[in-house]
């Protein structure tokens, strides 16, 4: 099956590691030697030729782990500086800190010593981890700076992050004491080694590009994750990556990707794959709408109609002939539609325009279906609080950082406040705050998109390698493959996070250059993709092929 990744926060790792020390059956020195070895192990991964290694060992246990891998990289035959903290750790640490003085001496921890001291290969960053608190300050910012590159870019050493980047945020991704949108001298890692799952500060924010290469080591708390947080079969997983693989177990599709195959039980037949409705403009506005309905089509809705206004209706004559177009003029005439009940996923803002898209909203919601609002209509939803009220737990809002403000305007402000403290307050919790709001999923775009339900559950999807995708119309194309997914029995977490993750796929296949037109026509390759990748992968469990 198609995995995706649970991603726990620092105050669960901390709960998991001490149940497991709790337990008696590890040690906290266990961990901290297991946690130093995965690093140790990844470093002589990349550098296989013994080097120079500089590591820089923080006061707690992330120091701990940094006096490991000295030893460990010493061991290998590396030359091994350190420099450290003169200051009595906890006893692991202490302990680990031992250990490297019976090797090698421990110079002091700062910036001078790190700018005069002998070049390295790689630069080990063991300062903090999931204990930063607050903004670093002193020698260790101006180190931190260093890293980052305040003695200009060529003079940037090569970094290997323990557990993640010192200074930042793991819950949320923002290097404490400097403003969210980066800009300020932080260590861009080449590596990071964080341990036994990913936190959401690895995935948001600055963290996908601070980190690096992202490895998580399993340091062997995999049980006391099932003790702790009494184990993912037990719960339903609140947070998840959708990377690299994906999985939902979702009571209806034990793995969606089983019902992209178009395989039913009771027959293939077009309605059993649902039908879509987009919802589209006036005159010369219907691109977005277009696209949104071929992106349906293209990922496998059953039927798909596109429903601009009477006078716009010609402008849709074009291809695909398998879109249905049909005018609708009003309300009511969105009513007469939606009196079939086959009609299952509607698609309302791409090109719709903010009037007409306000004009259909009400009645739209109250038909109950499931509905992706996108664009337009956010901004008419922005506007009317009455049309806010109405939104239900099938509909999926799709906005992008722009369009949560004008909807979510105190939570957008809290986005932009610079952090001082840790854990800070993150994408993922404004979108989780603003789904619980507004009783729908809120999936808040982005190349870290947060997917947030109404009862707290979250998805992340990191996409920063694929820049192109901020092209005009790629969220139209969203919209629609969100819809199409819907109109498949996807439930709105499920559809919206599938969706995500098949329309960055789409973009990385293409590669720059890529324009919206494009992306639909990319779909199949990207499911038969994740069917050879479910199917190699999946353990023989008979998924029922609905
Ligand atoms: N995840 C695991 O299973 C394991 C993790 N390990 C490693 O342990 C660290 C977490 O260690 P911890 O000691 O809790 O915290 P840190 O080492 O990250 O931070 C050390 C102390 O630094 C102080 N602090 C916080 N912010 C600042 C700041 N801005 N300036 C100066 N000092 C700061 C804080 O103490 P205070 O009392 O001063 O608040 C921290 O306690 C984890 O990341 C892993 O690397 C285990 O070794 C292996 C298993
Ligand atoms: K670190």
């Amino acid at each position: 099956m198609l995995k995706g990744t649970e991603v726990l926060t620092t105050a669960q790792m901390r709960a998991i590691e001490s149940a497991a020390m709790a337990s008696g059956q590890v040690t906290g020195l266990d961990l901290m030697e297991r946690a130093g070895r995965a690093v140790a192990d990844q470093i002589r991964l990349r550098w296989p030729k013994a080097g120079r290694a500089t590591v820089l060992c923080g006061p707690g246990n992330n120091g701990g782990d940094g006096y490991v891998v000295a030893r460990l990289l010493h061991r290998a035959g590396w030359q091994v500086r350190v420099l450290g903290m003169d200051n009595t750790p906890g006893p692991d640490a202490a302990e680990m800190k031992r250990q490297w003085q019976m090797i090698g001496g421990i110079a002091p921890l700062t910036e001078r010593e790190l700018r005069n001291g002998p070049e390295s290969d790689a630069c080990v960053d063991a300062i903090f981890g999931t204990g930063l608190t607050r903004a670093p300050e002193g020698e260790i910012a101006a180190i931190l700076a260093h890293l980052g590159g305040s003695g200009g870019r060529d003079h940037r050493p090569c970094v290997v992050s323990v557990d993640c980047p010192s200074g930042m945020c793991m819950d949320s991704g923002a290097m404490l004491g400097q403003p969210r949108t980066g800009g300020g001298f932080a260590p861009h890692a080449r590596l990071t080694v964080a341990f036994d799952s990913p936190k959401p500060g690895h995935l948001i924010g600055l963290g996908p590009v601070l980190c690096g290469a992202l490895v998580v080591a399993d340091i062997g708390l995999q049980s006391w994750r099932e003790r702790t947080l009494d184990g993912p079969g037990q719960r339903p997983v609140r947070l998840q990556a959708i990377w690299p693989g994906f999985d939902i177990p979702d009571q209806r599709f034990r793995s969606p990707t089983a019902t992209l195959g178009k395989h039913s039980v009771s027959g293939s037949h077009k309605y059993s794959h649902g039908h879509a409705l987009v919802l589209a403009g006036g005159p010369a506005k219907g691109g977005a709408a277009r696209l949104s309905a071929r992106a349906a089509l293209r990922i496998g809705a059953g039927l798909v109609t596109v429903g601009p206004s009477r006078e716009a209706l010609h402008e849709h004559s074009g291809p695909p002939d398998a879109l249905m177009r049909l005018a609708i003029d009003d309300a009511g005439g969105l009513c007469d539609l939606l009196a079939d009940k086959r009609i299952n996923a509607v698609c309302i803002g791409p090109g719709c325009g903010i009037g007409r898209a306000a004009d259909l909203l009400a009645d739209l919601l109250r038909a109950r279906r499931a509905t992706v609002l996108d664009a337009d209509v956010l901004t008419a939803l922005s506007r009317n609080a009455d049309l806010m009220a109405g939104l239900h737990g099938d509909c999926v809002l799709t906005p992008h950082m722009g369009e949560f403000a004008r909807l979510f305007p105190d939570l957008a402000e809290r986005l932009e406040e610079t952090p001082t403290q840790g854990p800070a307050w993150s994408k993922l919790d404004a979108a989780r705050e603003a789904a619980a709001r507004c009783g729908a999923v809120v999936l808040l775009k982005g190349p870290d998109t947060v997917i947030a339900h109404p009862d707290g559950r979250a998805r992340i999807h990191s996409a920063f390698d694929v820049p192109w995708l901020a092209t005009a119309g790629a969220g139209d194309v969203l919209a629609g493959m969100i819809t199409g997914l819907l109109a498949r029995g996807l439930t709105p977490l499920d559809a919206a996070s599938l969706g995500t993750l098949i329309h960055a796929r789409a973009a990385r296949l293409f590669g720059p250059g890529l324009i919206a037109d494009d992306l639909p026509d990319i779909v199949p390759q990207v499911l038969r993709a994740l069917q050879k990748f479910q199917s190699s992968s999946s353990v023989a469990t008979a998924l029922p092929m609905t």
